[in-house]
Order: C-alpha cells, then sequence, then structure tokens
C-alpha cells in the first residue's frame, strides 16, 4: 500500500470514532416503564424462565443471532504472532463482515492464554453466552487441538475460519478455475506453500473434492514435506509425499497449480515461468500475496490468478464462507458445522459464479461487464445472493445430516439481512 493508503486505513479506523462496531438497542427504553420491562423488575422474568429451560435463552436473549469472534492473535492474517491486543481490528472486522453480509450480531473476544489448554477453558467457559463461535487467526498446530477440544464441549457449532471458511471457498474456486484451465482435478499436480491452519484444511478439503493427496506438495519454511523428514508434527505428516523434490523451485517445476498460504512475495516470477500451460494461481496471504497480480500477469498471460484482497479480480477469501455459513447454521440452531454443511457451501459457491453477473455488484466494483472466466471464478463478496443460496444449501445440509435443531427456516430464502428475523 502507499503511504496514503496507509494513512487512509488508519483514519478510517480512528475516525469519527474509534473501531468498526458499536452496540445497539433492539426495544424502547424512552420511558420508565419500559425501563422497569428491560431491568428490574421485568428482566427477572426471563430469567427465572431460562433458568428452568437453558433452550428460552433464544426466545429472551439475543444468543441465537450472535457469535462470538476468538483470537489469541497467534496467526494475525499473514503478519504473524503478534498477540490477542493487536489482531481486534481483524477480529472486529470480521464482525463488520458477520453484520454486513449475513446480518449477524459478533462480540469479538481476544485471548491472552499462556497455553492452548488456557484458551479452550476460558472459550469453553464462555461459550454458552453465544450461538456460535467463530475461531480466528490461531496458529498451527494448536489450532487443530483447540478447535477439536472445544467442538467435543461445546454445544453450539465452534468452526475455526481459517481452516474451514478458507477450505470451502478455495475448492469453490479451484475447481471453477480447473474447469477454465481445462484440468481434471484427480491430474492436477499442486504446491501448498504454507502447511498451517489454513494450508492443511485447504489440501483436505480439495482431497475429498478429488484431488490426489500424492500429487500435492506441501512446503513449510524447511521445504517440501517429505517421508524423510523427522521434524513434521502430525498435521503436516499426512502431507509427506515420497520424493526427492526439496526446495519450491524443484516442486513448482511443471505444477498445475500454485496455493498459497504462507506469506508475502514467496514464489518469484522465475517460478511461475516453470508451472505448466495455464497455471493456476491461489496466492492467498493476506494482507501481501505470494505474488503480485501484476508480476504474475506480467509473467505469463495464460494465468489465472486470485489473491486474498479485496482490490483484485478472484477474491478467494473466508468472507465468501463464514458469514453465511453462521446464517444458515444459526437459523436451523445446528449442533455442528458438519463435513455436509461445507460440501453444500462449496457447491453454492461454485454455482453461483456461473450465474449472471447482476447490476448491483457490476456497480459496487465499478464494472461494465464480469462473466464466468479467468477473472471471475467465484462469486464477489458484495453479491447479496450469497446471503439466499450458500445460507439455504448450509441450513439445508444440517437438516438433511441430522445436526439441525429447528426445522428448515420458513422464511427462507433469504433476499436481504432485513429479512433475517423473519418478521
Ligand atoms: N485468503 C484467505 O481467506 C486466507 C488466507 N490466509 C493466509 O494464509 C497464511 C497462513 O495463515 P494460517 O494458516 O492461519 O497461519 P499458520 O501460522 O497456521 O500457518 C502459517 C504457515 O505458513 C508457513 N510459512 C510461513 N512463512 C513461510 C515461508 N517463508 N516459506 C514457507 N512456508 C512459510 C508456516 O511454516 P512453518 O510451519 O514452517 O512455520 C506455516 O506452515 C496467512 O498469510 C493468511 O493471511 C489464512 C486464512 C484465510
Ligand atoms: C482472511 C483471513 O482470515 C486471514 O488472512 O487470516
Ligand atoms: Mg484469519
Amino acid at each position: 500500500m502507499s503511504e496514503d493508503q496507509k494513512q487512509a486505513a488508519l483514519d478510517y479506523h480512528a475516525f469519527p470514532i474509534p473501531g468498526k462496531l458499536s452496540v445497539e438497542l433492539t426495544k424502547p427504553t424512552a420511558t420508565a416503564k419500559d425501563l422497569a420491562l428491560a431491568y428490574s423488575p421485568g428482566v427477572a422474568e426471563p430469567v427465572r424462565e431460562i433458568a428452568k429451560d437453558p433452550e428460552l435463552a433464544y426466545k429472551y436473549t439475543a444468543k441465537g443471532n450472535l457469535v462470538a469472534v476468538i483470537s489469541d492473535g497467534s496467526a494475525i492474517l499473514g503478519l504473524g504472532n503478534l498477540g490477542p491486543l493487536a489482531s481486534k481490528p481483524v477480529m472486529e472486522g470480521k464482525g463488520v463482515l458477520f453484520k454486513c453480509f449475513a446480518g449477524i450480531n459478533s462480540v469479538d473476544v481476544e485471548v491472552n492464554a499462556e497455553s492452548p489448554q488456557a484458551f479452550i477453558d476460558t472459550v469453553a467457559r464462555i461459550a454458552d453466552t453465544y450461538g456460535g463461535i467463530n475461531l480466528e487467526d490461531i496458529k498451527a498446530p494448536e489450532c487443530f487441538e483447540i478447535e477439536r477440544t472445544l467442538i467435543e464441549q461445546c454445544s453450539i457449532p465452534v468452526f475455526h475460519d481459517d481452516q474451514h471458511g478458507t477450505a470451502i471457498v478455495t475448492a469453490a474456486g479451484m475447481i471453477n478455475a480447473l474447469e477454465l484451465a481445462d484440468k481434471k482435478i484427480e491430474n492436477a499436480k499442486i504446491v501448498c506453500l504454507g502447511a498451517g491452519a489454513a494450508a492443511i484444511a485447504c489440501m483436505k478439503l480439495l482431497v475429498a473434492c478429488g484431488m490426489k493427496r500424492e500429487n500435492i506438495f506441501m512446503l513449510d519454511r524447511k521445504g517440501v514435506i517429505h517421508t524423510g523428514r523427522e521434524d513434521l508434527n502430525q498435521y503436516k505428516a499426512m502431507f509427506a509425499n515420497e520424493t526427492d523434490k526439496r526446495t519450491l523451485d524443484d516442486a513448482i517445476d511443471g505444477a498445475d497449480v500454485f496455493v498459497g498460504l504462507s506469506g508475502p512475495d514467496l514464489l518469484s516470477s522465475e517460478q511461475l515461468a516453470k508451472m505448466a500451460a495455464n497455471p493456476i494461481v491461489f496466492a492467498c496471504s493476506n494482507p501481501d500475496p505470494e505474488i503480485k497480480p501484476e508480476i504474475a500477469k506480467a509473467t505469463r498471460d495464460d494465468v489465472i490468478m486470485a489473491t486474498g484482497r479485496s482490490d483484485y479480480p478472484n477474491q478467494v477469501n473466508n468472507v465468501l464462507g463464514f458469514p453465511f455459513i453462521f446464517r444458515g447454521a444459526l437459523d436451523v440452531r445446528a449442533t455442528a458445522i458438519n463435513e455436509e454443511m461445507k460440501v453444500a457451501a462449496v457447491n453454492a459457491l461454485k454455482d453461483l459464479a456461473k450465474e449472471p453477473v447482476t447490476q448491483e455488484v457490476l456497480n459496487a466494483y465499478e464494472l461494465d461487464s464480469l462473466e464466468f472466466g479467468p477473472e471471475y471464478i467465484i462469486p464477489k463478496p458484495m453479491d447479496s445472493r450469497l446471503l439466499a443460496v450458500v445460507s439455504g444449501a448450509v441450513a439445508q445440509a444440517a437438516v438433511d445430516s441430522g445436526v439441525a435443531r429447528q426445522p428448515f427456516p420458513a422464511h427462507y430464502p433469504l433476499k436481504s439481512i432485513k429479512d433475517v428475523y423473519g418478521n
């Protein structure tokens, strides 16, 4: 970003009031009668009801449309482990996206935990307050155990966005990109730079979609993950190949696909030049991708290129996932976000990219036209149809797979966030 853009970003966060979110009232508070209902003595009535039946918290409190965005700040975007407080702008940002795209209220919780167990204990103790928990920017490998344990301990959906949100959007974009590049998923040779939360989850979901595990070459800071390495955790070990490739230079030679979930400027134009014809490059590190689109396009004109950013075509970013996935999960009161719901989200996203682009989207992106093709492999976050199609697909999958505690909502499909309460 230019110095001007950096200052604009700081000013955006600072003025006219600090931060990006505030709390709004949903009930009248103008008179003493109102206060007698909102607080003492009236508030005692829902207290007594919820004490008798905890399910009534969904009726009498904001729980059912409230998600906690929780981080320890150990993997803030691609900026690294900068601690809980520094993660707050990102967590508030996730709250903005929950609200503006899916009408979901959220609170951000930045946890200063001395160990994964301390983090788990903290979250488990406050979980009942919320309708769902979105874990964010927690580094691997700790994130895997944290999520697994919290899913076990909590009766509400717990979802590590950097794993599953990213994987869902990546899989949707990848299926479309492979089609456009005339490549078959089962034959594609893929290089995944990064072996953390996002990378492991993305590669697992791509394998579930038909990619061959042995065609995936995953790299961490020490190079290619191979069977000869003795320093691998169990998650990286799942992707260890029997190969003599050791470096990104070795792995990228002839690769069909590069997925970057690592850090800035790690793929050179020389390395991109060595990829197969019609290469697919998802340089998804935020805010700075593994290779800049300008450099990639200047290196070769047959590349299908995506980044995690809003200011380039093809934004492969979990913003396309978590707001709508939680919307669908909350509205059927799902106990979990399971594989069926994730696959439903992948299909809804990939299919929407093939529908004609609406004028609303063209206006938002200041474009004259846009259609399914190398510059448009995945819907734009500003596409208001995402709310109906992704939330609807996720809710239906929750009902069909038996994790919904409420029927498919009568007020679906949602046309706008004004409809989320169904009245
Ligand atoms: N577009 C999107 O929607 C999303 C993008 N991301 C991006 O993915 C990246 C990783 O995030 P996340 O998985 O949550 O973080 P983690 O900390 O869990 O993982 C980071 C991984 O990147 C690897 N890595 C870092 N630097 C290098 C390097 N120089 N060479 C090779 N590998 C490297 C690390 O290697 P090692 O294991 O050796 O430490 C680690 O495996 C970030 O840039 C983030 O912005 C994440 C989520 C969503
Ligand atoms: C987008 C996101 O969640 C990340 O880069 O961490
Ligand atoms: Mg994140």
